[in-house]
């Protein structure tokens, strides 16, 4: 197969992006099943380690229950458990992995992309503007973070970088204007596909509430069932500050998906079984790093696998 050598890359990359992690993770399910005896204070334990973990109490329990099973059949030892916690978080993964595939029929589909500041809103869209020119699409982004005129140089660097159209304007304008404008430009130049950067203050809820309704009002006045998706960019280092951020852009923004980035940076890379658990919104792709190739779509099976830093398992087909 000719993709292979770049998915082995991008699962290298998964596993030591998730190193602190799988880490923290591994030693603690070592230490647990060493033990001579294995009781339900072992299995306590694990779910405590699970916990602790950020993958959420729930998680914690289906892992521990599956664990509890397992634990007649043969002598447990740390990998074994660490591929049922592998197994068991792929599971409850699998259902919130979709990708992201903007409507052909929409010139352009929209992508309006949300989060709070420096959750890596920017970087991501430099990073999706890569992937779906690379698919060969004709992609616009427009600087919708008009307060910051360091994001929208940002987001010229990566429109340079990827060759993707720019549309901006002056620091302070009314971000729904600019979205006006973009819209109208990638519709003129028959563009396929419009991604919007916005502002992100959760601090200031009712004043990001208004703009992002304006934003998508405007968008709706072009296509009625504009934008076609609202990506909520979480950054996974803030733990389960994560979840309450879900929450609050769930309620304003209308999100239908998520990205999480910064999964290189943190011992709390969990954090993102918990959110799936919880919320049940696709996660459309993962980052772990601030390069052109770390965002990936997200597949359950390497993450819950690079989760316990455990090799990749090949897939096999079924016909
Ligand atoms: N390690 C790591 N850093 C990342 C990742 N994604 C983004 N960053 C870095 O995080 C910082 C913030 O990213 P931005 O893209 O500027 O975030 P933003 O949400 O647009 O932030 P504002 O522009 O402040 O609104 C930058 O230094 C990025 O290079 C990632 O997956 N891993």
């Amino acid at each position: 197969m000719t993709d292979a050598p770049e998915a082995k890359g991008w699962f290298t990359r998964l596993r030591d992006g998730l190193s602190k992690t799988s880490t923290q993770l591994t030693r603690g399910i070592t230490e647990i099943f060493t033990k001579e005896k294995l009781d339900a204070a072992t299995l306590d334990e694990l779910e405590d380690l699970l916990i602790q973990s950020d993958l959420g109490v729930a998680t914690a329990e289906r892992v521990t229950a599956a664990v509890g099973r397992a634990r007649h059949a043969k002598q447990l030892d740390g990998e074994s458990v660490r591929a049922i916690v592998a197994q068991e978080v792929a599971r409850v993964l699998a259902p919130v992995a979709v990708p992201l595939d903007p409507p052909e029929s929409a010139r352009p589909a929209v992508i309006l992309v949300v989060g709070v500041n420096g959750s890596g809103k920017t970087t991501t869209i430099g990073k999706l503007a890569e992937t779906y020119r690379t698919a060969g699409l004709k992609v616009v982004l427009a600087a919708g973070d008009t307060f910051r005129a360091a994001a929208v140089e940002q987001l010229a660097v990566w429109a340079q970088r990827t060759g993707a159209a720019f549309v901006s304007k002056e620091t302070g304008a009314d971000a729904a204007a600019l979205a006006y404008e973009a819209y109208a430009k990638a519709r003129a130049d028959d563009a396929d596909l419009l991604i919007v950067d916005t502002a992100g203050r959760l601090q200031n809820k009712a004043g990001l509430m208004a703009e992002l309704e304006k934003i998508v009002r405007v968008l709706k006045k072009f296509d009625a069932d504009a934008p076609h998706a609202c990506l909520l960019v979480l950054d996974a280092t803030t733990g389960q500050n994560a979840l309450g951020q879900v929450e609050a852009f769930a309620k304003t923004a209308g999100v239908t998906g998520l990205v999480m980035t910064k999964l290189d940076g943190t011992a709390r890379g969990g954090i993102l079984v918990a959110v799936a658990e919880k919320y049940r919104l696709p996660v459309h792709f993962i980052g772990v790093g601030e390069g052109l190739d770390d965002l990936e779509p997200f597949d359950p099976d390497d993450f819950a696998r690079a989760l316990v830093g455990l090799p990749r398992v090949e897939k096999t087909y079924e016909f």
